[in-house]
């Protein structure tokens, strides 16, 4: 997941490969409740790894649950047998709205039956977001609920009441049917006695949503009747008896940025391949398939797949009522910038109360790319984009805005060449951690565009710790090079192949078998973070790398580390001949002096001993030999910013390299 402040997505151009699904949101957490409140153990597999679902599980771990994880990557959930473990609590929920109805609704009937008294709230936007009307049909079933901040909305106290057997309750459909879902899933707990009946107030929206949860319901043994839209019946003595296994299918929604990306960006002979959910799926957004086709996807289907490409090319303007698919269809609206006309997405006024206010958020971030949008209580009208802004798109703590503007990085596809920023794009969490690494997994941009930030100096001058901050600031891959100059010169302490051998040497670097694993460096399957570091090591490396043909042997290995979303490269060499072309190039020194003394710190903290005048003899040494060699010398290139850090903390280096980064941005 990126965890940065922002994640500069470069132009991109294509797509192709395979990506595979995390589970859906809205079937992991209605699963985890039903198997919460039946009898005995049920073994969830697939389930969605996300914020919301983290949510549902610390939440039923409070009540009382057993849930463990198992080896097959399964979780093994053991059910409360729909009585309460504990009585009393203060459940936070952050912004799931998936746990906070269903948690609600089933802990105000439990604590009418049982006499608890729990107290449910969430982050700031979880108080905004609208409760009153399933509030209203709990009372009217009997619980007894008292707003905690404002009328309406959470926070809430949940506290005892009276059940009323065979009672017939009433519910709005028209704001959010998560309602409706809260209410099926909790009355079996109150039906031992007597039906319960549930009838809808105005016109139901998000039907898939109620398709799936009556779904549910039924795996765990409920059969509610259904007459048409309005009526439901949960029938007398429905006990909710576990499955033992089930799978989650891939989350459609999160499907629908992938559906986009291949109908945008993926050729009909190489499509995009998604994994997790198709033909068979019982989730309403995979209707998002239908209207990506209208607009020219071509798309084949299997059970637990699809296959997309671009078809009709620009895509074919819209104009859909978008009610049955309300998540997915944002994605819709970026896909709009794409299109032949104006699109027009109708019927969501539920956008308004979902993370933040949708209608609000797609308008104000779609025109800051430079579109012409006009909105309405429960309409967007987006029009194709020709002149193309830069933009940082803020995101509102709502992962569907961040994914979806992520498709309009592939600007290039409508003769446009900008970066689109994401702001703050760890809120992706909630659904699908991470996204952002499946579509560089699969995303192509043309190598040029790959932003690379170039540090070069002497050694011990901070380059490494300096690349390291600014790449986990930005998000980027690192390349320590010097890494493969060690790496080169320990094979060759290894196999005793004399450092003067070029020959010898540069078939030792060709053939290197290195493997890179966060921050660890494996050569030949063995982990040699630290040998890799030893002052012999760093002598030889000095010695091997002066070498024209040793440094040829690691040119291409070096060139492949510029990959998605961008690098920051740091050695003696980057800014002038292997990235000649990098955007910023910082040369980085300090004093002899101070250089000596960081690195006698460095190694006596790694318990290897050290002397600093022998250091810096050495350092002198190695600077003099990476000046004065003939293959790639080390020098300033001739663009390159020069910083003398004796003086700055690591702080302010970073903070040094970043502003310089963010002047040469055009956000
Ligand atoms: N600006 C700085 N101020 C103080 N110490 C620093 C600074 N930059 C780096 N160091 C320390 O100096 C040591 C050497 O830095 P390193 O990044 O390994 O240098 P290089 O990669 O240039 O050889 C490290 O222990 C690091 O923490
Ligand atoms: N791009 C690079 C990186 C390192 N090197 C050489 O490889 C050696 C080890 O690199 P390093 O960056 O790990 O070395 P230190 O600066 O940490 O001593 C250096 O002494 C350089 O001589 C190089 O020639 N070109």
């Amino acid at each position: 997941m990126y965890a940065t402040e922002f994640l500069d997505l470069p132009p991109m151009h294509a797509a192709a490969g395979t990506v595979q699904l995390p589970g859906s949101k809205s079937i992991s957490n209605r699963l985890l409740l039903l198997a919460g409140l039946c009898q005995g153990q049920t073994v969830l597999h697939d389930l969605l790894d996300s914020d919301d679902t983290r949510v549902m599980i610390a939440a039923l771990r409070q009540l009382g649950c057993a849930i463990e994880p198992r080896q097959d990557g399964g979780l093994r959930v053991t059910g409360l047998g729909g009585r309460l473990a504990v009585k009393q609590g203060q459940l936070f929920l952050g912004n799931a709205g998936t746990a906070m109805r269903p948690l609600c609704a089933a802990l105000a009937v439990l604590s009418a039956r049982e006499g608890g008294s729990f107290e449910v709230s969430g982050v700031a936007r979880m108080h905004e977001r609208p409760i009153g009307d399933l509030v209203d049909a709990l009372r009217g079933l009997g619980c007894r609920i008292d707003y905690l901040g404002h009328e309406g909305y959470p926070p809430l106290r949940l506290a005892g009441g009276n059940v009323h057997i065979g009672a017939q309750i009433r519910v709005r459909g028209d704001v959010s049917s998560q309602f409706l879902t809260a209410l099926l899933l909790a009355l079996p707990l109150v039906s031992d006695h007597g039906a319960v009946v549930i009838e809808v107030e105005g016109e139901l929206i998000s039907k898939p949503y109620i398709e799936i949860t009556l779904n549910l319901l039924q795996r765990f043994g409920i059969q509610v009747e259904r007459n048409g839209w309005r009526r439901f019946t949960v029938p007398a003595g429905s006990v909710y008896r576990s499955p033992g296994q089930v799978h989650v299918e891939g989350d459609a929604s999160s499907a629908s940025y992938f559906v986009a990306l291949g109908a945008l960006a993926a050729q009909p002979e190489a499509p995009l391949r998604i994994e997790g959910v198709g033909a068979d799926s019982i989730q309403g957004d995979i209707r998002f398939v239908e209207a990506a086709e209208a607009m020219g996807a071509q798309v084949k289907r299997g059970p637990n797949w699809l296959e997309v490409s671009r078809g009709r090319w620009p895509l074919r303007a819209l104009d859909l009522d978008c009610n049955h698919i309300p998540d997915a269809a944002m994605t819709l609206a970026v896909m709009a910038l794409y299109a032949d006309g104006p699109t027009t997405l109708r019927n969501i006024a539920s956008w308004r109360v979902k993370e933040t206010d949708r209608i609000a958020a797609m308008a104000a971030e779609l025109r800051k790319l430079g579109a012409e949008v006009r909105e309405g209580d429960d309409f967007i009208e987006v029009h194709p984009l020709s002149a193309w802004q830069p933009a940082a798109i803020k995101t509102y703590d709502d992962h569907r805005v961040a994914m979806c503007f992520s498709l309009a990085a592939f600007n290039p596809l409508a003769g446009a060449s900008v970066p689109v920023r994401i702001l703050d794009p760890k809120c992706v969490a909630k659904t699908f951690p991470d996204y952002f690494e499946t579509l560089f997994g699969c995303a192509r941009a043309h190598v040029d565009d790959i932003p690379v930030i170039t540090i070069d100096g002497p050694t011990a001058s901070g380059k490494g710790t300096l690349a390291s901050e600014v790449a986990k600031a930005l998000g980027y891959h690192l390349l320590d090079s010097g890494s493969l100059y060690r790496a080169t010169a320990l094979a060759a302490l290894r196999q005793s192949v004399p450092a003067d051998d070029e020959e010898g040497v540069a078939r030792l670097a060709t053939a290197l078998s290195l493997r890179f694993d966060d921050h660890r460096i494996e050569l030949d399957g063995q982990d040699v973070t630290e040998e890799l570091r030893r002052e012999d090591v760093g002598l030889l490396a000095s010695r091997v790398s002066a070498h024209a043909r040793v440094r040829d042997a690691l040119r291409e290995l070096q060139l492949s580390f510029r990959r998605l979303p961008g690098l920051v490269a740091d050695g003696r060499d980057m800014g002038t001949v292997i990235f000649p072309q990098a955007a910023l190039k910082v040369f980085l020194t300090a004093s002899a002096a101070t250089r000596a003394e960081r690195r006698h710190k460095q190694l006596i903290s790694k318990g290897f001993s050290a002397n600093i005048s022998d250091l810096r003899q050495d350092l002198e040494a190695r600077d003099a030999r990476d000046r004065s060699r003939s293959a790639a010398p080390m020098k300033p290139a001739e663009d390159a910013v020069s910083l003398d850090n004796s003086a700055l903390s690591i702080e302010e280096s970073v903070q040094q390299v970043l502003a310089w980064w963010k002047q040469r941005q055009p956000f």
